[in-house]
């Protein structure tokens, strides 16, 4: 099996970010509906062109999943030991509202949990990374960082809380209210994760649907920095590439969340 390189990822992400920018810096572009209802752009299809066709060149022995995609049948699928999951345009609906808030994200899947994660915001330029055990990073205009998340308790006053800023649902709305004075943020995409890595925010509760590459590059990013993702219905780790579909129906995303109640 080859190995893999974690820099020409980064750029494999950075290249994309860039098809994507041709679009969103555009006059207009046209907005498509899916069949699941979401929004599909011109920028969604040119970053899967350019991932794809990147990662086959390099990892020609390493299979692809991705939203933008066909869809892998699982019988197929479920032989994988290791494989490519990728969102090329997480966060679409935040990208026609031309709020910037939307990511690249990349994940290496093996044996049903990430053990490699790249996430590029396309408008700061700022890109997070994670290898397994080998730390959490994130380079900006500042440099290079280590990221490390905040410690708290679910007791604590004033928790900082990330939540979907176009799919908040009463469930989890409920779940933000029982909280100590919690301070709600909404962000679109895996942004929210990348918050609670940089120390910046400790709790993303999602009580509704999502798809395994919308979050798998951030599980692992997250996990890295010392916080952790786990489904609500068993609180253990997200297993990916587990069923039929690849949707996860809830989970919640901590950062460094101390035992004691
Ligand atoms: N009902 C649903 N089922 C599965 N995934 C859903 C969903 N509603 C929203 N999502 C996922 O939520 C993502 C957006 O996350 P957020 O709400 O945190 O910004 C979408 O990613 P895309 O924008 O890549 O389609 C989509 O995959
Ligand atoms: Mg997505």
């Amino acid at each position: 099996m080859s190995s893999v390189d974690i820099e020409l990822i980064k750029k494999i992400a950075i290249g994309a970010a860039q098809q994507i920018l041709k679009v969103y810096n555009s006059e207009d572009f046209a907005v498509e509906t899916k069949e699941d209802s979401s929004p599909l752009t011109k920028a969604d299809r040119l970053s899967n062109d350019y991932i794809v066709k990147e990662l086959q060149e390099n990892y020609a022995d390493i299979p692809i999943v991705s939203e933008e995609n066909e869809a892998v049948d699982y019988e197929v699928r479920k032989k994988y030991t290791r494989f490519w999951l990728v969102d090329p345009l997480d966060g679409t609906k935040e990208f026609v509202k031309k709020n910037g808030e939307f990511t690249v994200n990349i994940a290496l899947i093996e044996q049903g949990s990430p053990i490699l994660g790249v996430i590029h915001i396309p408008v700061s330029g700022k890109t997070y990374w994670a290898q397994l055990n080998e730390g959490a990073y994130c380079e900006g205009e500042d440099g290079v960082q280590k990221l490390c998340c905040e410690e708290f308790k679910m007791s604590d006053e004033n928790l900082s809380v990330v939540c979907s800023r176009s799919n908040l649902n009463e469930e989890t709305k409920e779940y933000i209210a029982k909280l100590n004075n919690p301070q709600t943020l909404a962000k679109g995409s895996s942004l929210k994760f990348m918050l609670l890595a940089e120390g910046e925010a400790h709790l993303y509760p999602r009580l509704s649907p999502v798809m395994e590459w919308d979050i798998a590059a951030a599980d692992i990013i997250l996990r890295e920095a010392g916080g952790r993702t786990v489904c609500v219905s068993n609180n253990q780790d997200i297993v990916y590439n587990n069923g039929q579909d690849m949707r996860i129906p809830s989970f919640i995303a901590y950062a460094k969340k101390m035992i004691n109640p």
